[in-house]
């Protein structure tokens, strides 16, 4: 097959029956088998494009430089009409079955690989569960008077979750989505031709400042015994500066996938202990799958949280490799009381991130990462470098007793909570459903929120009150955030994209809503539960 060679929607729909790893972009189709295991951004990240026109999520995660070596992997230009698939890992089926006597047999034209890619007429969308998922629901627009069953009302509530959506945002139909693609494309153009991926090194010189300062009073106060106060000076010192390695995990510093690579794990591994490759791995995929129940790693809580009605039925999970979120008694249970445990369970959430690192770190089956194989043992050797000074230099040589020590380790871990707070902001109190044929851009735009503060306060937030124009420019250096805002303002109403912006008390009131909306869902679920249990009746009225 040569580069120049014309491959139909059908052509690709047969190279990922026959296990081709296909994305296309632009109207280039490549080919990234033998890529997966190499590839820096790791494999996930590519088996969420197989099948998609992927050009938009190509151009923001990568430099100028990355981009043009692509072109080794092309294998062909596409011709003809062009629609996204869903991807195998999404559920999309690529079965050639029917032909699979025949060699020489043409896949028809038009190719369905999921029953999701089908739009229905009159605002709203049926939408039928990926298979994988193993969730039977009735793709149909139910009445409130109905009697439901517990599926039914599940079914229901994921669906009043798509109609809210549909309701909200611009049209599906290709047309539309095209325009705003196209749009999108330009605005990125404009933002690379105005400057605003040069970083302007003298705002990380006012960071180091803080970070300094903050650190100063760590060792200040250790020093003189207040330990509880030291604890504080450290974890807010933890929570200001993992902003940094944030910015240089998206390696939106220096841009030099080497240098901000170990920024991150300085920072990271060796100043907090927790591992960047791991923050990374999920935070990619997180980026480019955002708010998606099955795959997005940061909503996957269960039992502890569910942010979308998804998740009260048991959930495979793509990120955790088909493990499952059962939605059992015990999830049951705890997201009664979600929107009460909130606060609590993020002011402890530090202590889970060390065990999501050192699963990441130790995990057997890792990629090789190809030219980034180097990152995995050297994070190794910086946590090893952040337990030895902070476990061993401040904990055990400058605190005399266990309590104390306690002590310290508890308040200087529950410091970092608004870190944890700041980050779950931004997206828990959005739409969490898929809507087909949707562009990247509307996708971010709909799934994510800004947080409104005057610039002073700007450090506090550390850039991710930006996070909506942050999920459209990822490697945008945080400084320039501000002032790339406006431009987005203007893109959604050009576009006609609602752009979501709250205070950060009224953001903590959203993601506290709806929280408790889907405890009450919980709650109705388990009555129609109950009520079948009781009456042999199918369910509720
Ligand atoms: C569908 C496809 C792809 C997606 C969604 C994707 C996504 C990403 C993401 C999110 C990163 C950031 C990783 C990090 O810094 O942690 C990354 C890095 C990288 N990717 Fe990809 N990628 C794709 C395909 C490719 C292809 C085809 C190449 C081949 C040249 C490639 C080469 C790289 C390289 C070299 C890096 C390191 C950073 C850089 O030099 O720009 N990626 N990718």
């Amino acid at each position: 097959m040569g580069r120049s060679c014309l491959l139909t929607r059908s052509d690709v729909f047969r190279l990922i029956a026959d296990g081709g790893k296909i994305v296309i972009k632009d109207d280039a189709v490549l080919r990234l088998d033998g890529w997966l295991e190499k590839h820096p951004g790791g494999r996930l990240a590519i088996l969420h494009m197989v099948g998609r026109d992927a050009t938009d999520e190509l151009n923001i995660s990568h430099s100028a430089d990355t981009l043009k070596g692509m072109n080794r992997f092309r294998i062909g230009t596409l011709t003809g009409e062009w629609s996204n698939f869903v991807p195998p890992i999404q559920g999309g089926i690529f079965s050639l079955r029917e032909h699979e006597n025949d060699p020489k047999a043409k896949v028809p034209d038009k190719v369905f690989n999921s029953e999701s890619e089908k739009p229905v007429q009159g605002g709203a969308l049926e939408v039928a569960a990926p298979p994988w998922t193993e969730k039977a629901f009735p793709p149909i627009l139910l009445s409130s008077e109905k009697i439901l069953s517990p599926d039914e009302y599940f079914a229901q509530a994921c669906q009043d979750d798509i109609n809210a959506s549909v309701q909200a945002y611009p049209s599906l139909d290709a047309a539309t989505q095209g325009a705003i693609a196209k749009k999108y494309q330009e605005l990125h153009e404009r933002i690379k031709r105005e400057g605003l991926y040069d970083c302007d090194y003298s705002r990380y010189g006012i960071e180091m400042l803080r970070y300094g300062a903050l650190f100063a009073g760590f060792v200040y106060f250790l020093r003189a015994g207040w330990y509880g106060t030291s604890a504080t000076f450290l974890g807010l010192f933890w929570q200001q500066i993992m902003f940094s390695a944030h910015d240089a995990g998206h390696r939106g510093i220096t841009h030099n996938f080497v240098i901000d690579t170990l920024i991150g794990i300085f920072i990271g591994d060796f100043c907090c202990g927790l591992s960047i490759g791991w923050w990374k791995s999920s935070h990619n995929v997180h980026h480019l799958v955002t708010n998606q129940p099955e795959h997005d790693p940061d909503i996957q809580n269960i039992p502890l949280f569910a942010t979308s009605p998804e998740f009260l039925k048991s959930l495979t999970s793509s990120y955790y490799n088909g493990f499952v979120f059962v939605y059992d008694a015990i999830a049951d249970f705890t997201l009664r009381f979600q929107s009460y445990t909130y606060y609590p369970i993020m002011a402890a959430a530090r202590f889970n991130l060390y065990f999501l690192s050192w699963a990441h770190l130790l995990k057997p089956s890792a990629p090789n990462m190809g030219r980034a194989f180097w990152t995995r043992p050297t994070e190794i050797l910086a946590i090893f470098g952040y337990f030895f000074w902070f476990g061993y230099v401040v904990n055990t040589l400058c605190i005399p007793t266990w309590q104390d020590r306690v002590l310290f380790i508890l308040v200087s871990h529950f410091a970092t909570m608004p870190l944890h707070i700041q980050i779950t902001l931004s997206h828990w109190g959005m739409p969490t459903c898929v809507l087909p044929g949707e562009c990247f851009a509307q996708h971010q735009l709909r799934t994510t929120m800004d947080v409104d503060c005057p610039a002073w306060l700007d450090f506090v937030h550390g850039g991710l009150q930006f996070q909506a124009v942050h999920h459209l420019f990822p490697r945008m250096p945080r400084h320039n955030l501000r002032m790339t805002q406006p431009l987005v303002r203007e893109f959604c109403k050009e576009t006609g994209i609602k752009y979501s912006i709250l205070g950060f008390k009224d953001g903590n009131v959203k993601v506290l809503s709806r929280l408790e909306e889907i405890t009450k869902q919980a709650v109705l679920m388990a009555k129609c539960q109950a009520h079948m249990a009781a009456t042999g009746e199918s369910g509720l009225h």
